[in-house]
């Protein structure tokens, strides 16, 4: 473990200061594209400025024999779509290399950062299993940025689909200060930790609480009685252990794949779950996915104008007033600055939801 004095010093000579605090820039759906596919690599020019994050996925759902092809159509994408990845850019770049234990890992870092580290913004590293895997990433990237003669530290994502992994959660949340953030990859956690669902992400009929059953006037619980049952979120455990990892190191959890594709409804559910719980965006598998995501990963209007009231009812912060019939003080301000922080950043970004935000001003507090 380094020492506190040289978290922030660079791993490499030349290579670019490490950030001290990771910029909140909007992540509320990270559209994922095959780039040897050569349909969805011709929709990315087009996805620009529609979706926060493009990210070229190497990994996983990308055939052996593709490899190569995958991680040179990321190249030629990056250095020919304008308007893509960089600090300034509206639609980040990001990409997911080959797992470390892959005989793919190294091509991808050694080809990707000489080739388009300047457009690169985050590299999701899969299957992260401790602090191990990031330090060998965050000294990789260092060497390789120095040689490059980058100015900016490429920042890293890890996904949790290890049972290790989510044991070591917090030593890789802090194992580097280029962590960006943690997504769930629901499949590989799935498997790894010998769960029976065979669903990408989304809950499971069969992980249920029932009713108590009624009881007849000869005190018998009638167990056969018709009784209501309550679908449960087979990820909520895991989902919030993400989220309180990320928050404890200052940085962000998402969701991450919802595999049923043609049922918007409860991939929607399931955005919103994660939403309220704290993660600040999600995966997107199919151009449809990404509206659901813009949509459920921005605080809503009505949201945004309950959380002005209380921040305009509540003057210096302090105390406790009452609004519309509940008590609101100093915490449930704090609740409302999270709303209202996050829609200042999305309307820097969304055109449209700034002018929905906007038409708000006139209103009474
Ligand atoms: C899921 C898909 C295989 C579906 O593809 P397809 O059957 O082609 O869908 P459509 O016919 O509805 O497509 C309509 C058009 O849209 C284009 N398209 C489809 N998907 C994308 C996309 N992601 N980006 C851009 N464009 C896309 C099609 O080419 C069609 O174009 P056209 O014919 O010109 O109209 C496919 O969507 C897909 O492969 N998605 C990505 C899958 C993926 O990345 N999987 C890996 C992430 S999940 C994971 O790894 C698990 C995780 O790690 C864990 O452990 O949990
Ligand atoms: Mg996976």
């Amino acid at each position: 473990m380094r020492s506190a004095k040289d978290f922030f010093r660079p791993l490499a000579v030349g290579a670019p200061t490490p950030l001290t605090e990771i910029p909140a820039r909007p992540s509320r759906a990270i559209h994922f594209f095959d780039p040897s596919n050569e349909k969805m690599a011709a929709k990315v020019p087009q996805m620009v400025g529609t979706v926060d994050v493009l990210l070229g996925n190497l990994e996983d759902a990308i055939k052996a024999d593709n490899k190569v092809a995958a991680r040179e159509g990321l190249v030629t994408i990056a250095q020919g779509t304008d308007g893509l990845g960089g600090p300034q850019a509206k639609t980040q770049l990001w990409t997911r290399i080959n797992a470390l234990d892959s005989p793919w890992a190294l091509d991808d870092l050694t080809t990707l950062v000489p080739a388009i580290g300047d457009r690169l913004d985050v590299i999701m590293v899969p299957k992260v299993q401790g602090a191990e895997d990031i330090q060998y990433v965050d000294r990789l990237l260092a060497q390789l940025e120095a040689k490059a003669g980058l100015d900016r530290p490429i920042l890293v994502h890890a996904i949790l689909e290890t049972a290790r992994g989510m044991v070591n959660i917090e030593e890789i949340c802090g194992a580097s200060p280029r962590m960006q953030g943690l997504s769930l990859g629901p499949a590989d956690l799935a498997a790894d930790r010998r769960m029976k669902t065979t669903r990408v992400g989304g809950g499971h009929p069969g992980y249920l609480v029932r009713q108590d059953p009624p009881v007849n006037d000869l005190g018998i619980s009638e167990v056969d009685a018709n009784r209501t049952t309550y679908q449960q979120d087979l990820w909520h455990y895991t989902i919030a252990r993400m989220v309180d990892a990320c928050a404890m190191h200052g940085i962000y959890p998402y969701y991450g794949p919802f595999g049923d594709i043609a049922d918007v409804v409860a991939c929607e559910d399931q955005f919103r779950n994660a939403f309220l719980l704290g993660c600040v965006g999600t995966w997107s598998l199919h151009p449809k996915q990404i509206a659901i995501a813009n949509r459920v990963f921005s605080p809503s209007v009505e949201d945004i104008r309950h959380a002005r009231r209380v921040v305009a009812a509540m003057g210096d912060g302090t105390g406790a007033v009452m609004l519309d019939g509940k008590m609101e003080d100093d915490a449930s301000l704090k609740q409302c600055l999270v709303l209202v922080e996050l829609a200042e950043q999305l309307a820097a970004i969304d055109p449209e939801l700034k002018k929905q935000y906007d038409a708000l001003d006139g209103e009474e507090a």
